[in-house]
């Protein structure tokens, strides 16, 4: 029992392995770039290629009737984005698509496999870094096979926190965010990052680089695998609202822990975002 969903987290690593290799290959050619809901949404044709690569191996090992697959960009190609309690495979062929277009050297494949809505596994390649980031439910976070850690610093004030700006640009939520970020800053704390993919975002968090990661916007697709890594590696997930968290909401604080958690969600400004498994 304790071993179940090794051999599919065993094959995820080296599909994230090989799909990396990909992302880095095509790094090298010209890329071609799209839009998706807005002017700064881009998407290119590896995202989509690196996500057939990503799903056909998984169906051709694991049959396609008995797992589901989420994926970023079947979903922005009007697929359902619907979460049940049949293993489900959760997948982001390129966090940081604006990164790999720009040759900005944070880009990570995510893929994260739940079953019963509870997440069992995640693995989250950075792949120009080339660092494999890993975590089954009860096993520990890895980096490179060696065991990571969320940093143990409780006081606010010695704390790096993460946040991204997303790519929703109206007003409103433009001065929401960076409200939020000014507040954070005159904690104060020692610093703001943000390292454009929301998949490596929460790996440092997992390996104590930073204390914590919130943001909201984000997809499922983009932390699944991060939340297994961070829980593994000691770290907690919060809604922004200090309530449970929730993968499908679009709302997400992950910390080394409760106090530093805590602290951030005090001067986070909500704004309102559609949930990923909402109906259109
Ligand atoms: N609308 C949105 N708001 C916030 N973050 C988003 C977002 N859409 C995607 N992201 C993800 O958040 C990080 C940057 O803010 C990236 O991981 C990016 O994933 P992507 O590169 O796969 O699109
Ligand atoms: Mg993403």
């Amino acid at each position: 029992m304790c071993d179940q969903w090794k051999e599919e987290f065993e094959y995820a690593v080296q599909v994230a392995r090989a799909a990396g290799a990909v992302i880095r290959k095509a790094g090298e050619c010209e890329i071609k770039v799209q839009t998706k809901s807005c002017a700064v949404d881009l998407v290119t044709q590896t995202d989509d290629r690196v996500e057939k690569i990503i799903i056909g191996s998984l169906k051709e090992q694991f049959g396609e009737g008995t797992h589901c697959f989420i994926g970023e960009e079947s979903v922005s190609k009007g697929k359902p984005c619907v979460f049940t309690d049949k293993p489900t495979w959760i997948i982001d062929p390129v966090d940081g698509t604006t990164n790999f277009v720009h040759g900005f050297p944070f880009v990570a494949v995510s893929i994260a496999f739940a079953v019963n809505k509870k997440l069992e596994f995640g693995v989250v390649y950075s792949c120009i870094e080339d660092k494999m980031y890993k975590a089954r439910k009860g096993h520990g976070a890895f980096c490179d096979d060696e065991q990571i850690q969320v940093s143990d610093v409780k006081d606010i004030n010695k704390s790096i926190i993460i946040s991204e700006h997303g790519t929703d640009r109206s007003p409103e939520k433009v001065s929401k965010i960076f409200s939020t970020m000014q507040k954070i800053l005159r904690i104060p704390v020692h610093g703001l990052r943000g390292s454009g993919t929301a998949a490596t975002n929460m790996c440092l968090v997992a390996c104590g680089a930073s204390e914590a990661f919130f943001e909201i916007g984000i997809h499922c697709w983009d932390i699944a695998a991060g939340v297994v890594i961070v829980r593994e590696a000691g770290g907690i997930l919060l809604d922004v609202d200090g309530g449970e968290f929730d993968l499908m909401s679009r709302r997400m604080v992950s910390a080394n822990n409760k106090t530093i958690a805590d602290r951030i969600i005090k001067e986070i400004e909500i704004f309102e975002v559609v949930r990923d498994d909402a109906e259109i």
